[in-house]
């Protein structure tokens, strides 16, 4: 059973998938509510006013991912869920085109006075003549961020009759020259534009983004609008630049503390705000509940989200190709980090023949879970593995080759502890299934799962069934077994598979016996 707290109002209609499920239960409650039974949550679904705070995911041990009904992150410490494990994912173009809108809507009611004729008209009065407003067309509109939203405004904006003149470092020419902008630098667009509306997201680059230096690099009777993120227009900055007149007015759907309490931009009478309602539209709200809804509920059964903020991204079909290849560096991570049972510097991981063709980070990722799943005490997945692995003094690398030894493909890995160098090798046979093919310089063909046993002895005659006999006189049952030796008469090993986990006492039976040199059971 998986429990997904839903803290912040989300579409009913949205979270219907999830509901649907007999494995799942759905809690609507804020985290403040639902103090007691934090810690049974797999998942965590929010808006904007749940703040995920390392405090917070302490209290959510349990906790696998969070899932943002919307497009920015900036109430999510990103950072700390990577530490813990916890995959973010967001719902990126959901509200793309309801934002559009309402930017959209909020420019032409501050050149128009709209907001302000409608209360003076409920007031009973009718004074057409306070309410003189500007045309939208021929003006120039400046965009700041050009990404999903203000692409959309772009284009209502060129259906207006305006000219569009955009600043976004990441701005191709081919994209300008497709929705009809001109491409600029920050203080063009500051000098040339009569509006000015952002819509960047609220990072370190874009905090103040419009603050006293470059208002001042404005036209005088500018119009800004900050539907984006609270902050990239500096507050205080916008007050000072209202009071001295230069700034003609603003319209605000963002603050930078919500709510924004007794603030003196809500003074003006030329600034237009609204509560952060850029989102708030039926449409907007269903598609993005449905999308983290799905996203969570593809997690939850073991798929790729598409959708993360601390995960490669692997679309659904790349995911099905890659699946084997990440169940198989599992495991051989796993078998690794038993079998090395020691500090370790250095891990390398090669791809060869077809695997090497697809998103190995992922694979990678997968590999230095497995490799550190027995060492570490909390949750290390493929979010957190990386930082674990740094975090550790263990570093890792890929590397691509051609040698395949004879499969179609070949993932291989080392790993270097201080005197000790372990390499192990495996492929995935479609139909089959997955081979270990080479272990600490035997080649062999077993199947990495399960209990398994490994011993090292000298090529004599009789050491099969000595083993066969101390196991069986103990109840523990030889699945398969898979022998190997390097030359007759030499070093030889067995690797078998048992029906259950080896007790230490049996183990220690194992190594007595003449001639073996040592046994190691690995848990996958
Ligand atoms: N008011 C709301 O309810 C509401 C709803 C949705 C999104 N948003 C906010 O709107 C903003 C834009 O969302 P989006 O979906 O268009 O995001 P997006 O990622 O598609 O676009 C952001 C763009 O900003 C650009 N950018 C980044 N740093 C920049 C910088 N220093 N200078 C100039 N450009 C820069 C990026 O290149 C990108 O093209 C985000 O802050 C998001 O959180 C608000
Ligand atoms: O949840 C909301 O309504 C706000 C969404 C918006 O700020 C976003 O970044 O997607």
């Amino acid at each position: 059973m998986f429990r997904i707290l839903v803290s912040d109002p989300i579409s009913e209609e949205g979270l219907a998938p999830l509901r649907k499920s007999e494995h799942i239960e759905v809690v609507q409650k804020k985290v403040t509510e639902a103090e007691e039974r934090l810690h049974e949550f797999d998942a965590l679904l929010v808006r904007s006013a749940t703040k995920v705070t390392e405090e917070l995911l302490v209290k959510m041990p349990n906790l696998k991912i969070v899932g943002r009904a919307g497009v920015g992150v900036d109430n999510i410490d990103v950072e700390a869920a990577t530490r813990h494990g916890v995959v973010v994912i967001n719902a990126p173009n959901g509200n793309t085109i309801s934002t559009a809108e309402h930017t959209f809507a909020m420019m032409a009611a501050l050149v128009r006075h709209i907001p302000q004729a409608h209360v003076s008209v409920k007031s009973r009065e009718w004074n057409r003549s306070a309410f003189v407003g500007s045309e939208l067309h021929g003006k120039h509109l400046g965009i700041v961020g050009f990404g999903r939203i203000g692409s959309e405004v772009a284009k209502r904006a060129r259906a207006f009759g305006m000219n569009v003149h955009v600043y976004d470092p990441f701005l191709t020419k081919e994209r300008a020259e497709k929705l009809g902008v001109s491409i600029c630098s920050l203080d063009e667009v500051l000098a040339l534009s009569d509006i000015i509306t952002v819509h960047t997201p609220l990072t370190k680059e874009t905090k103040g983004l419009l603050g006293e230096k470059n208002l001042a690099k404005t036209k005088k009777g500018v119009y800004l609008l900050n539907c984006a993120r609270g902050g990239i227009i500096d507050e205080q900055a916008l007050v000072k630049f209202l009071e001295n007149g230069h700034v003609a007015g603003a319209a605000l759907d963002v603050f930078e503390q919500e709510p924004p309490g007794d603030h003196p931009l809500l003074s003006f009478d030329n600034v237009i705000v609204t509560p952060h309602l850029g989102a708030s539209t039926i449409e907007a709200q269903l598609n993005v509940a449905t999308q983290v809804a799905e996203e969570v509920l593809q997690f939850l059964n073991g798929k790729p989200v598409t959708s993360s903020i601390n995960l490669p991204t692997l679309s659904k079909d790349l995911y099905e190709k890659i699946q084997s290849f990440y169940t198989l560096a599992k495991k051989m991570g796993m078998i690794a980090s038993q079998y090395m049972n020691l500090p370790v510097q250095e891990i390398t991981v090669t791809y060869a023949g077809t695997v090497a063709d697809l998103e190995t980070t992922y694979i990678t990722r997968s590999l230095l879970a497995g490799f550190l799943k027995p060492r570490v005490a909390s949750t290390v997945n493929e979010v957190n593995a990386a930082m674990i692995a740094k975090e550790r003094g263990i570093t890792f690398g890929e590397k691509f080759s051609d040698q395949t030894h004879g499969y179609a493909n070949c993932i291989s890995l080392t790993v270097y502890g201080e005197n000790k160098t372990f390499t192990i090798m495996g492929t995935h046979i479609p139909n089959y299934g997955n081979r270990i093919v080479y272990f600490d310089g035997f080649s062999i063909d077993f199947a990495p799962e399960g209990h398994l046993l490994y011993i090292q002895h000298q090529d004599k005659p009789g050491m099969i069934g000595k083993v066969g006999n101390v196991l069986g006189s103990h109840h523990a049952n030889i699945a398969t077994m898979q022998v190997g030796r390097q030359q007759a008469g030499g070093r030889a090993i067995m690797m078998l598979s048992l029906d259950k986990p080896l007790d230490d006492e049996l183990l220690e039976k194992l190594v007595d016996i003449e001639d073996i040199e040592s046994a190691k059971k690995l848990e996958l």
